[in-house]
């Protein structure tokens, strides 16, 4: 019998993360929208390498931030869509050349799948106020508008016949149809950027009418929560734990609820001993940027130790694709994914399901580095910066012995009082980090 949850923060705060959402580990975040025509934002910085302040929002890295970074009346957008599109011409007017003409949601679902991926989240919702559902509360919806067709409903219904988990985002406090002055700074963000009782039932009505239509397994809020109807929050968290069992929500609250804490790029701290995510674009940006060529998106090699370095630490990763305006994923991307597919077909038994191991990360000399998951008793070392087709490795403090996940490598081990040696053979690079298996290990 499940749980039901009362509209009390006693009551919510008995949620405990469900196991689906700890044992995924690697989900795909997908940033579609209006923003994805003009597809058009500077190469900067990643957040939190830099202050995000006026500098920030008259340079955003982030193309899903093409409305404030024309709004700001400064800086690269600006200059590149007076001189593209003319002062005449409004965001909105980019809605009717956003017509998803090639776009297959089963075709999305199986490459997530191939990637090794178990869950999705799309926004429905971004800060530009456009909705990717059809909205009782607004006509400026894509069953109205642009793609004319329900992209939430025909994406998580494509999600689920893959088996994958299917999660939404929201923007819950930032929509430019409700308050659109220029953001210069991140207190114009976080101050409260809707500062109306009309918006803050708005955005409860559309937080619920989501829950209500998609039981999504998570529901990935932004930026914050209206000050007006903060104390509606926990209603809202006890109906949706109540309407959906297996639900998980962040930790974009106000700071005042999470299932999981959020990274994003370099900004937000992990503490492995909560479950957290890690969540970035391939590039510096979430929504489809024409300035980021394959050159300029997070290497293989990069990706698999961001995926590695997660796990280990008892994080997600929640790798974000900007789709462009007809519906095909960049084929950049779409080669990043289906590497880490690869990838994980061979390693996926080290990272799926596992949990935090006691064993710390740590060097191995030689510029090896090694992490380590745990499953129950079994330990699992992951090795990373091997370059020679033979290789010997300490493995400090773990005795025992070791069997290869990739069945194409050679090991042997030995037991030293520092450790457990291993010999290594038939590496090469398009291994990039390999995982031993060690029985009753942790
Ligand atoms: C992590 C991701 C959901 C980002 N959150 C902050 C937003 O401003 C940004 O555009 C992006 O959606």
């Amino acid at each position: 019998m499940s749980k039901k949850y009362t509209g009390t923060w006693n009551s919510v705060n008995e949620h405990e993360v469900p196991k689906w959402y700890d044992g995924c580990k690697f989900g795909i975040f997908i940033h579609w929208g209006i923003y994805s025509v003009p597809a058009f934002a500077p190469r900067t910085w990643e957040l939190g390498a830099v202050e995000t302040n006026e500098e920030w929002f008259c340079n955003n890295p982030y193309a899903e931030w093409y409305y404030n970074s024309i709004n700001v009346g400064k800086g690269p957008s600006y200059e590149h869509h007076i001189e593209k599109y003319g002062k005449d011409f409004s965001y909105e007017d980019f809605l009717p050349m956003w017509k998803a003409e090639n776009w297959q949601p089963q075709k999305w679902a199986e490459l997530f799948r191939k990637a090794g991926a178990k869950y999705v989240v799309l926004t429905t919702k971004h800060h530009d106020g456009f909705c990717l559902y059809p909205s009782e509360y607004t006509d400026f919806n894509c069953e109205e508008l642009g793609p004319k067709r329900d992209i939430t409903g025909e994406l998580t219904d494509a999600v689920r016949s893959e088996g994958l988990k299917m999660g939404l985002y929201y923007s819950g406090l930032i929509d430019w149809q409700f308050a659109n002055d220029p953001i210069f700074k991140e207190e114009d963000n976080f101050g409260n950027a809707c500062p109306t009782f009309e918006y803050a039932d708005y955005s409860y009505n559309q937080m619920k009418e989501l829950v209500d239509k998609y039981h999504p397994s998570v529901f990935w809020n932004d930026i914050g929560w209206p000050k007006q109807s903060e104390h509606m929050m926990p209603y809202f968290l006890a109906h949706y734990y109540n309407v959906v069992e297996e639900g998980v929500v962040n930790d974009r609250f106000n700071g005042l609820y999470h299932d999981f804490s959020t990274k994003e790029y370099k900004q937000g701290e992990a503490n492995r001993k909560e479950k957290w995510e890690m969540c970035r674009g391939m590039g510096l940006s979430f929504g489809y940027n024409e300035n980021e060529g394959d050159d300029q998106l997070i290497s293989v090699p990069d990706l698999i130790h961001l995926l590695v370095a997660t796990v280990s630490d008892n994080g997600n990763l929640l790798l974000n694709i900007g789709p462009k305006p007809d519906g095909t994923i960049p084929a950049e991307q779409e080669k990043r994914l289906l590497a880490l597919g690869k990838w994980l077909e061979i390693n996926g038994e080290g990272i799926y399901d596992t949990s935090c191991s006691a064993h710390l990360p740590e060097t191995a000399g030689d510029g090896v580095q090694l992490f380590f998951t745990a499953k129950e008793k079994d330990l699992y070392v992951f090795i990373e910066g091997l370059s020679k087709e033979e290789n010997t490795v300490l493995i400090p403090g773990v005795k025992g012995s070791a069997e290869t996940l990739d069945s194409t490598l050679n090991v042997q081990c030995e037991e030293t009082k520092e450790g457990m040696k291993v010999r290594i053979n038939g590496y090469d690079k398009e291994k990039h980090i390999i995982c031993l298996k060690v029985k009753d290990g942790e």
